[in-house]
């Protein structure tokens, strides 16, 4: 029963702040408001025209390029698609959508699909209107044999 005997405590070497681990997550009150998830917009339902979707500004247009940024949006023709479930269906693969995320593609998707596609597969996936969104490349010019499309008849 040599423990019974002892009469003096061992040394504990408390803890200092320096010791004590950092927490690495924030409380979720302490995110700044900044940072917040964006909100997803909503379908529209296929009766809706065009001209009567809800407008939005091409600077929110921008920042939503992802399902974590509010959706992954596209603009064609300044009609704007939310294709953040349709990438992993999209016969022409996820990466050519992504690469064109929160910008205008309006020649390059008319380069690749006819009315018939954008009216199947294209209407269903409509949240907004807007104007003005960039289009990061310029659209080259289209031949038919030497003659170049839209140059007058002469
Ligand atoms: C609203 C967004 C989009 C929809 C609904 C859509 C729909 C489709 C559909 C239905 C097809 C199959 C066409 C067929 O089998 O004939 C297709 C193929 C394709 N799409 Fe898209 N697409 C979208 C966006 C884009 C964008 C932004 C690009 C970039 C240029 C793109 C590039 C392609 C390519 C390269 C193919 C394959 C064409 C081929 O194999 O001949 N798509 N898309």
């Amino acid at each position: 029963m040599g423990w019974l005997k002892r009469t003096s405590h061992p040394t504990v070497n408390h803890a200092t702040s320096e010791d004590i681990p950092k927490p690495t997550s924030a409380h979720i009150e302490h995110i700044p408001s900044g940072t917040a998830p964006l909100p997803r917009y909503p379908a529209a339902p296929l009766s809706t025209p065009d001209a009567a979707l809800q407008f939005i500004p091409a600077e929110e247009i921008a920042k939503r390029t992802s399902a974590e940024s509010g959706g992954l949006l596209i603009v064609v023709d300044d009609i704007v698609y939310d294709c953040t479930q349709f990438l992993s269906e999209h016969p022409g693969g996820e990466q050519v959508i992504r690469s064109f995320a929160g910008t205008d593609c309006s020649w390059q998707f008319w380069r690749f699909h006819g009315k018939k596609e954008m009216q199947e597969f294209g209407r269903p996936l409509r949240v907004a209107r807007t104007a003005g969104a960039k289009n990061r490349f310029k659209e080259p010019p289209r031949y038919i044999g030497l003659r170049r499309l839209g140059d007058e008849w002469d």
